[in-house]
């Protein structure tokens, strides 16, 4: 592995999504009303359902038919036909455009090829990898990917710190990355990912399984809390994830898994996994147990200080991909504030803001679990499928509340910081901070600001943040974070029906 490093800004243009748009399909019901839009197979991803809002609907819609001349009628249908058909691809383009990123690579071989990988098929997978990915409905990388993945399946193998954005697809490119390197006629772990949280670990989990769906001879094990195993046994499966205490136990204590042939270690959120007491002190001690020449790959959405230290200490001679502050919070992800005086002020906004715009999924976040339970009672009440989620719930609770939320049983999920990161759930298309992100001195937290807005906005889709700024103190602080990440969050004024639909256009 190189030593020297060497800086490269690369313009990150994600057009997948955006030439997928012109052949976008619209189906509409007998009422002329929005259903959905079908997506050709070759999109990479299928957007969302799109309804038209009350407001934006055709007048015909809500006009009675007067009679009269038959001509006449049809030019206004067609005419009516017209305006609803680009109204919609208005809303489809709203809500697939892709984003344009700065992302400086730097990079500590300068000797190594300058990739612009432009499809998977030239990142040379196996067959069954390449079908992996199609099948999980990706046409092409995203920018951490294509910068990502030749770094990651590189020969001899080197290690790799990376950041990029909520949502950009790092989970998938570290699994493509373990996927590659497994020996599938090696019934022996080859891989570890450490997950921060159980919730991360069964997600990143359920896209290996996918994305290894054509590779029936790779097996995973989740090394998590619950999941007993039997005393001397020894885990046959080529690939574990798991939490830092569980796998090192795992490891060290309990030997289910044999360090000795693991080639590929992922740190998966290390900015997530440092904050966690512990954690940091246990991924060190695994990472220490691995055998020399294991590739380390470090992934962060953030990367403060604290984890630039830690992440030098675990991945050595690393490959370096980093973002620029002021690229940290995404373009497509709009961000805006509402002035109130009190909860039952920022309630009202929120009702105003559920009465005047189409909202697919929203995630709302609380400080503290007594606010958290009223919000969630008072929307229940107002008859939203409300679902709740808080620190005091038993994991797999928690773990089973998400998976409701990820498939549409519930609309808006109301919990405190549990949540804030990681979690994926593509039609979440608002967040909500009902109260601000702070840490425990009351100062802003600028990284759970981050990864909680980071929960709209998944890979290229358009989202929308609002933030509920209730006092001096409040404003305060949301005048720190937009310092922070010298971003501009408009104001909104949730009296205004009018302008609250203004928001996404
Ligand atoms: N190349 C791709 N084409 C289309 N969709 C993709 C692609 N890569 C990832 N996705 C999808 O984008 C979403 C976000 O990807 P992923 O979870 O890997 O991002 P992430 O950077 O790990 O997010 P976070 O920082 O929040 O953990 C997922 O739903 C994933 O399936």
């Amino acid at each position: 592995m190189a030593t020297d490093s060497w800086a490269l800004a690369v313009d990150l243009q994600e057009s997948s999504a955006a030439e997928s748009l012109s052949s976008l399909s619209l189906k509409e019901d007998r009422n002329g009303e929005a259903k959905e839009a079908a997506v050709p197979s070759e999109t990479p991803q299928a957007p969302a359902p799109v309804k038209l809002d009350k407001t934006d609907k055709p007048e015909k819609l809500d006009k009675p038919d007067k009679g009269g001349d038959a001509v006449d009628k049809q030019e206004d249908d067609d005419k009516e036909d017209k305006a609803a058909q680009s109204l919609l691809n208005k809303l489809i383009r709203n809500n697939l455009v892709q984003s344009t990123h700065q992302v400086e690579v730097l990079q500590r071989d300068p000797n190594s090829p300058l990739y612009s990988v432009k499809s998977f098929e030239e990142l040379h997978l196996k067959p069954e990898l390449l079908q992996g990915v199609y099948g999980m409905g990706f046409n092409r990388p995203s920018k951490i990917q294509e910068t990502a993945l030749p770094m990651m399946l590189a020969e001899p193998p080197q290690n790799l710190i990376a950041q990029s954005q909520s949502g950009t697809g790092k989970t998938a490119a570290f699994v493509l990355a373990m996927l590659s390197r497994v020996d599938p006629s090696q019934k022996h772990p080859q891989c570890l990912c450490l997950s921060p949280t159980y919730e991360l670990a069964l997600q990143t989990g359920q896209v290996i399984e996918l994305m290894g769906k054509q590779s029936p001879d790779i097996k995973l094990a989740y090394a998590v809390r619950g999941n007993r195993l039997e005393k001397g046994q020894r885990i046959s499966e080529q690939i574990v994830i798991g939490t830092p205490g569980t796998v090192m136990d795992w490891c060290t204590k309990l030997r289910f898994i044999d360090t000795k042939n693991i080639k590929v270690f992922v740190l998966d959120e290390a900015d997530v996994m440092i904050a966690t007491q512990g954690h940091q002190d246990q991924s060190i001690r695994i990472q220490r147990s691995l055998p020399p020449g294991c590739q380390m790959l470090l992934f962060s959405a953030t990367f403060e200080e604290s984890v630039w230290k830690f992440a030098q200490k675990v991945v050595p001679e690393h490959n370096l991909i980093k973002l620029k502050r002021e690229e940290e919070t995404l373009d497509t992800i709009k961000q805006y504030y509402v002035l109130c005086n009190n909860k039952e002020e920022k309630y009202q906004a929120l009702c105003n803001i559920y009465g005047a715009i189409t909202i697919a999924q929203a995630m709302i976040f609380c400080h503290t679990r007594k606010t958290a339970g009223w919000l969630a009672a008072e929307l229940s009440k107002e008859g939203h499928q409300v679902a709740l989620l808080s620190g005091e719930m038993m994991v797999e609770q928690r773990a089973a509340v998400i998976q409701r939320f990820r498939e549409g049983k519930e609309k808006v999920l109301v919990t405190t910081n549990v949540c804030a990161r990681g979690i994926d759930v593509e039609q979440v298309s608002v967040v909500i901070n009902f109260d601000l992100p702070v840490d425990k001195d009351g100062n802003p937290d600028c990284e759970t600001y981050l990864h909680r807005i980071g929960r709209t906005g998944r890979f290229g889709k358009r989202g929308l943040a609002i933030n509920m700024v209730e006092s001096k103190h409040s404003m305060n602080i949301l005048n720190r974070i937009q310092d922070h990440f010298n971003k501009k969050v408009e104001k909104l004024d949730t009296d205004d029906l009018d302008e609250i639909e203004k928001i996404t256009n």
